[in-house]
This record gives C-alpha cells, structure tokens and sequence, in this order.
C-alpha cells in the first residue's frame, strides 16, 4: 500500500515550546508573594482577646487565600508544559486515499424552539459537505425535540445537498454552511474558463438555498405542516402518532442511502448516508438529555453504517473547515502512535462574539492555553462537541498495546441488508426499554447521570488507557453560538461547574479513579474545571468581609506604610499583569480583558455559588439533574443590546439578585469608608483601611454595569424593579448587621 519511502514519516507532529523563562520567572514571583503573605497572616493573626470578630475574619481570609494559592497552583500545572500538534494531510492522502476509514457524524438537536431548524441543517450540510469521499461520510440527526418541522428542514436539506455537495467542490466553497457562506461570500469573478457560466451557476444555488430557507421558515413560524408537504414524504406519517414531545414512539427515516445507486448529486456522485432520528421516549423513563441521545445514535449507527470514528457536534456547530476529518483522521491512522488516540478534541470557538466579548464567552485561554497544557499533560478531556471518537474506545473498550487497528478490515465491513428492514430493526435500538439491564450509560457510551456527560466520559476513556489529542489549527475548524445574555452565559456556567463539580466529589473523582491510570498532572489539570464550583466560598467570602469590616472599623490588611503591603501589592499586579498579557496574546482586547475580570467575579459569586449548592443537594440525594439548553435565538433588542456590549439584565433571578447585593454592599462599604477617613484625618498611607478602601473601589469598578443596570438605564434590559428592591434591602440588612 502506497509509496514505501514516505512509509516511515509520520501523520502528525507535536511541538514543544522551548523555554519559557517568563512564565517561571512569574511563577517564581508569585510563590515568593504567597510564602510572604502566609507567614503575616500566621504572625499576626489577632490575639483573643482583640476586638470581636477580627479574629475569625482574619482566619477566614488566611483560609480563603490558602485555597485560591491552591488553586492557582492548578492553573501553573496547567501552564507549564503545553503542547502543539500539526498534521500532514498531504501523506495521509498519498498513502491512504483509497482506504481511508468511513466516519459517522451525529448532530444533536433537541427543541424547534430555541434551535431553529434552519441552523440545524446548516449543521448538517456543512458535515455532509466535508472533503472526504461522500461515501464514507455518514449523518445522523438526533432530534430530541421529536419535532416534524425539523424533520421537515431534514428533507428540504438531503434534496438541496444534491446541488450543495457538486457545489462546494468545484468552487471550493468555504466554510460550507450555506447560510455562514452567502452571508459573506461575493459571486465569483473569474473562476471557471466561463465565468458567465459561474457566475449563473453561483446565483442559482444562492437563490435555490435562500427558497429553501424561506420555505423552511415560513413552516417553522406557522409551527405544523400543511398538507401539501405532508405529501411529499411517508415519514410525516409517523406523527400521526406522536402524542407529545416527551412521548412518541422511535421515529427513524433513512433520507439518504448512500448504499442506493439512486442516491446520488446532480452530478452523479454518491452522497453521504443522512439518517434522520427521534429516539423513543416515554414519561416514565428517564431520558437523560444528550447522553442518552449520543447514546442512541451509536447503537442505530452501528447497525447502518458502523464506521470506526464517530464525530459529534452540536447543532449550532458547524464546519467551518472542509478538511477537519482529514486532520483527525491523520491521528487515528499514523502508524507510531494512531492506535493509542482514543479521540481527538478540536476546540469550541464562536462566530457570534463581539469585539470585546462582555460576557467573557470566547473561551480563548481555554483554547490557546489550557487545552495545550492539557494535552501535554496527557490528553484534553471531552468537550461534547467538535470531538472525533474512535467508536471501540467510545463503546468501553480499554486500550491495549497488542491491538492494532486493521482499517482494511474495517473498509471491508459492509451493511447487506435493505434500508427498510434496517430502519425497523433501528427504532428498536432506539426505544426506552433497550437499554434496560446493559452497561449503556455506565461502561459503554456516554456516562448518565452528571449534566456535563461529555467531560466525565471523556475521563473514563483515559482512565481506559486511551490518549487524547487536542488540534486546534490556525484555520478555525467548527464555529457554534456562545450565549447572548448575561443570564444565559451565567446558567451555562451554573450547569457546567455544578456538573464538573459532582464528578469531583463522585467515585470518578480523577484523583481516586485515575490513581495509577492517568498522570498526577492530569488529574490535576482536571482538577482546575471540576473545582470550578469550589471556588465560590472564598470569592464570596473576599469580595464580602472586608468591606464589612472596614464599615465595622476593623483592619485585616497592613497599611500601605508597612513593609508586608508588598507581598500582597506584588501579587495582585503580577498576577492581573500576566493574565493581561496572556489575554491579549490570545487575541483579546484591554477592554475584554476588562469584561473578562467581570465575568470572572459574577461566575463566582452566582453561576458556581449555584451549581455548588446543586452538587451538594445532589450529593446529599435531593435533587435530579436537569440540562438547561442554551438558546440560540434571542428577541431583537436583547440581540442589539448584545451587538452593543450591553449587558443584559431583563428578567429577575436569584442570580441578579446576588450580583446587585454583592454590587451594593461594596457601594455603601465605600461610602461608610470614605467617611472614617476623612474624619480620621489620616493620611493615606498610615491609614490601616487602605488595602480595605482599595479592594472596596476595585470592586465598584468592576460592578458599573450593574449600577447602570440598577439605576440609569431605562431599556428592557435593566434590572427587573422587584430585584432592586430585594437588593437594597439585603445589602442594608448586611451593612447593619455589620455597623451593630
Ligand atoms: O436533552 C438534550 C439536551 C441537549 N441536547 C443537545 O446537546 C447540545 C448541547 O446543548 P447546549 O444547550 O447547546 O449546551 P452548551 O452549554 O452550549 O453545551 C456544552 O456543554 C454540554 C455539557 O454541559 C455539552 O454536551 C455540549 O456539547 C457543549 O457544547 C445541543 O446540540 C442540544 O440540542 C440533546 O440532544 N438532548
Ligand atoms: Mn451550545
């Protein structure tokens, strides 16, 4: 097979950075600054018999600083050894063409609603227009909302691919979501020896996409489908049955066979298999959200097509890159190391973000920083979308260093029987009961129970032996929707650090289920997500007591005259310095980074607050998970406000709730503080509250928006008046508390 000289060069290379004598020498810093402040906090600590409270105000401090050391310890792991990959697609296509492994390419969905079915198929076209051969590719939609006018856009998409697919090819069309690709594209000028012809040809399927479009939604705002359409399909007769969304029988359309000599593009090529599927579900069984959905589609796809790699993405993921299942498959088949990857993760990027990004949405140091670390540390964890899974490591098979993957073998497999009688088989593979009494959600497939399945089945794997790649190439692979209002962000985040969380305190715990089975420092760079949540106590406690106490008239700083100030000063400024630098390394502004520290403070003290106390009650057995799904939509002016970098309040919540208290409380500490010091006569640098007064105005700084939020602005997007209202009184209640 191929050309034997190239027989030895590899698919893909890892890069190391050389020295990085920045970041040791900011570690280095940063580790002298804490040893300094432990050794005050421990030799000052305040006598028994001081004024009431300071004390344990103090020991509260010295403990909240003891876990974020701790904690920013997990961050420089995370930091000190990360890695680069890059592939050779132009040797793997030398060597493999003709044998390169088929993939299955599951999208999810779940509500008409909020992911409207126009984007949905946008998906979907784009994963069916890869560059790879159609044959191999194979599309399953899960949709979770059992909704006909997805089905509907399903339909209207497996006709248009046939002018799509040929399309993409010849006018080497990127990315190829036909709505991201007319949004920006312009007609080609000159392309083909007759641009008259291209420049027809070009408009013509503009105009077909933008009809089809149209058509999709009209039906989707009209909300059922009439009948003329209902014609067109048998498939639509399955509704006849559907009695809600939450209780129908396995609904399960082959819309394109790429077995069927029939199936094939306007230029005769073969097309992609396209599977349509709405998985039984029944009140009384449990459906548990997107695992049991991912789940459901690696049975029905193992029965269809059984391909040895299976790529999931959201719906609101597309590919913005037509040779990302080039660059994945390149880890799977290099002959040195392919057949330990168990999956390769691209990273989760947006293309809805603004210039200074106001709900710190990008992930941007997750994606050019953490993921890197990560995977020298021994592999990124899963991230539920953008991920390419080999199918045995997904399906609960452990690794092993005498298994060779024959992908010859796996080419050879083939499907004989018909469409129809697969697709009867298949809703049985679908329904409530299948998985009764089997290892599905437990040892195979995707983990039940915790509300981020993705990142704790991704665990399991490396605990199985595998390794995981991250590839995050200069060309942006799959583009998604980052949420679009404050509260939105703060509810993905309340889901995710919960969820991280309750894997942290389950048995998967990476320290006790990956003892011996991953490295020390993976654990650890786990660690730094699923004890997000963790991190919520000591913030709340440092943005609250302080600023209490200084009202009270008790200092816990030294003055800015004494020596031990600068521990704490140096901290604070190298600290923020580097995390500057390293924001706008990634391509951020000064302002994002700004907006970032914001985030950063309202996560903590909301989103993590929340799912902290979710995982306990969980823990404790009260409570049952729940996946909130994030909207992809948003109403015209909650969509300009967010174009405008405004943030969006609107609606009440206890989350609000927090944030404008938190936001108060700092206000009115301020003013009682400024007060003291002025009638004090102190000078600024001997007053002992200047730390206090500092930390106090840093703090207002950060809150403007939710000032403006409370009281300036007049939009529909300020804070609702019943959350002002609680807020004020809880942050007098608390000033009181502390003046008495
Ligand atoms: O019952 C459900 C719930 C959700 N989904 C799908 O899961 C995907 C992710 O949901 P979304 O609301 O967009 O969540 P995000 O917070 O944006 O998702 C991130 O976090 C999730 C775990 O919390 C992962 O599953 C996702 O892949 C990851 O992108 C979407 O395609 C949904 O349609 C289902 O199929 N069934
Ligand atoms: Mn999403």
């Amino acid at each position: 097979m191929g050309n034997t000289d190239h027989r030895h060069l590899p698919l893909f290379e890892t890069k190391t950075p050389k020295t990085r004598i920045h970041f040791q020498l900011y570690a280095l810093l940063i580790l002298v600054c804490i040893f300094f402040i432990f050794i005050y906090r421990l030799r000052y600590i305040p006598a028994r018999s001081e004024e009431a409270g300071r004390r344990w105000a103090w020991v509260g401090l010295f403990v909240s600083e003891i876990w974020f050391c701790f904690y920013w310890f997990l961050t420089a792991v995370i930091r000190g050894n990360p890695i680069y990959r890059y592939t050779f697609k132009d040797r793997l296509s030398l060597r493999y063409e003709s044998c390169l492994p088929g993939i299955d390419i599951f999208v999810c969905t779940t509500d008409p609603t909020i992911e409207p079915p126009v984007m949905v198929i946008n998906t979907v076209l784009s994963v069916m227009a890869f560059d790879y051969p159609p044959e191999k590719l194979n599309v399953y939609l899960s949709d979770d909302g059992g909704s006909d006018l997805t089905f509907y856009a399903m339909l209207e998409a497996s006709r248009f691919s046939k002018i799509w697919l040929p399309f993409c090819k010849k006018f080497k069309v990127e990315p190829r979501s036909p709505d991201a690709y007319f949004r920006s594209a312009k007609p080609p000028v000159l392309q083909e020896d007759d641009p008259v012809m291209a420049k027809d040809v070009w408009s013509s399927v503009k105009k077909s996409y933008e009809d089809m479009k149209q058509r999709i939604e009209t039906t989707t705002k009209l909300g059922r489908i009439s009948e003329e359409i209902r014609k067109e399909h048998r498939g639509f007769r399955e509704w006849n049955l559907v009695a809600s969304q939450r209780d129908h029988q396995t609904i399960l359309q082959v819309l394109l066979d790429g077995k069927d000599p029939k199936a094939v593009d306007i230029e005769g090529q073969p097309l992609p298999t396209l599977v349509y599927l709405a998985r039984e579900k029944r009140p009384q069984h449990h459906h548990n959200f997107k695992a049991g959905a991912m789940n459901a589609l690696i049975r029905v796809s193992k029965r269809i097509s059984n391909s040895p790699i299976i790529l999931n993405v959201d719906c609101d993921m597309y590919s913005s890159n037509s040779e990302s299942v080039r660059d994945a498959v390149c880890f799977f088949m290099d002959e040195e190391r392919g057949d330990e990857v168990g999956f390769v993760q691209f990273p989760q990027t947006f293309e809805n973000l603004t210039k200074n990004d106001a709900y710190s949405s990008s992930l941007n140091i997750g994606r050019m920083v953490e993921f890197p670390g990560f995977d020298g540390d021994g592999g990124p964890c899963y991230i539920g979308t953008g991920c390419f899974h080999r199918r045995e490591s997904l399906c609960g098979q452990k690794y092993s260093k005498e298994r060779k993957t024959d992908w010859e073998r796996w080419n050879k497999i083939k499907v004989e029987e018909s469409t129809s009688s697969l697709e009867n088989a298949c809703k049985v593979l679908a329904s409530c009961t299948c998985e009764n009494n089997t290892q599905w959600g437990k040892e195979k497939g995707l983990k039940y129970g915790y509300p981020v399945e993705d990142v704790i089945t991704g665990l399991a794997i490396q605990c199985r032996g595998w390794r995981s790649i991250y590839f995050n190439p200069e060309k942006k692979g799959f583009l998604g929707l980052a949420p679009t209002t404050l509260l939105q962000s703060l509810v993905q985040h309340k889901r995710w650090s919960g969820g991280d969380f309750q894997i942290f305190v389950s048995r998967y715990c990476p320290f006790v289920h990956g003892y011996k089975k991953i490295p020390l420092k993976l654990q650890l760079s786990y660690s730094l997500y699923l004890l997000w949540a963790a991190n919520c106590l000591p913030t709340l406690y440092y943005v609250t007591v302080p600023s209490l106490f200084m009202l009270r008239g008790i200092s816990l700083f030294p003055e800015v005259s004494n020596p031990w100030v600068l521990p704490f000063a140096l901290v604070i400024f190298v600290h923020r310095a580097y995390s500057l630098g390293e924001f706008v390394w990634c391509g951020g502004t000064f302002q994002g980074w700004w907006n970032d520290q914001r985030m950063w403070l309202f996560k903590r003290t909301s989103s993590y607050f929340f799912g902290f106390f979710d995982s306990i009650l969980k823990l404790l057995g009260h409570t049952k998970s729940a996946f909130a799904i994030t909207a992809k939509v948003a109403e015209d002016d909650v969509l300009q406000r967010y174009e405008q970098e405004v943030m969006e309040f609107g609606t009440s919540s206890p989350m609000f709730t927090i944030l404008a208290t938190l936001a108060l409380l700092n206000a009115f500490c301020f003013i009682g503080g400024l007060k003291r010091l002025i009638m004090d006569m102190k000078t600024w640098v001997s007053d002992p509250f200047s730390l206090q007064i500092l930390l106090c105005a840093l703090l207002i700084l950060i809150n403007l928006p939710v000032y403006q939020g409370l009281f300036l602005r007049k939009d529909s997007g300020r804070m609702p008046s019943s959350v002002t209202t609680q807020a004020v009184m809880f942050a007098l209640l608390a000033c009181a508390l502390a003046l008495c």
